[in-house]
């Protein structure tokens, strides 16, 4: 059987509402969930391979979008939550004893500052943006997947409609790229 790359991508991909409002996202503790209340849609919704970003049990990737940090906000359960790495560029808020993250928040100088990363398959509603891309496909080779196989999983990404990168898509690679430029243009 083939591995699964998301639970809400192998077996195609369900588009979103673009009137869509937002909703609640819950841990997956049985009980005392902490939940997350998101004031609007995400946006650049995208499969991440990366090593870091949370993943459902046995799939390969996670899907991941962001939200402007002021429509996000705890609403129950908060003291369950720990940043998994105070060092990392997003420091990720997940759930101590059910080990799902929250969200992901920017706290230094970055071109995303001002946006937290999460994941809507949290949410019991439908609507949210669709994947749009998948990123960091190459990074699952470093947690041990057969680089042989790699293929297979960049034309199976192909074959729900998404382009596979090994890191952010261009139009997101180039808005970092135009933020260094212009630290870089500060500093001279
Ligand atoms: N190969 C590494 C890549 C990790 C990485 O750079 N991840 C990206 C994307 S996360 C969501 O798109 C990133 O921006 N990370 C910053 C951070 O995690 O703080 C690996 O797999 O670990
Ligand atoms: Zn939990
Ligand atoms: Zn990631």
């Amino acid at each position: 059987m083939a591995p699964s790359l998301h639970p809400s991508i192998d077996n195609g991909i369900k588009k979103g509402d673009a009137n869509f409002a937002g909703g609640k996202l819950y841990c997956h503790c049985p009980s005392n969930k902490v939940e997350v209340t998101l004031g609007s849609n995400v946006l650049h919704n995208h499969a991440c391979g990366c090593s870091k970003c949370w993943k459902p049990k046995s799939a390969l990737f996670s899907v991941v979008g962001v939200i402007p940090t002021d429509k996000l906000s705890v609403t129950a359960n908060e003291q369950k939550l720990h940043i998994i790495d105070e060092s990392a560029a997003i420091q990720r808020n997940a759930c101590r004893e059910c080990g799902v993250h929250l969200f992901g928040r920017i706290v230094v100088d970055h071109p995303f500052k001002g946006l937290d990363f999460v994941h809507t398959e949290l949410s019991d509603k439908s609507g949210w943006q669709e994947p749009q891309f998948a990123a960091f496909v190459s990074s699952i080779i470093e947690q041990g997947f057969p680089p042989d196989q790699i293929d297979g999983v960049r034309s199976k990404f192909k074959s729900v409609g998404l382009e596979s990168y090994d890191v952010l898509s261009p139009p997101l690679m180039d808005a970092i790229a135009t933020h260094t430029a212009q630290k870089n243009k500060a500093k001279l």
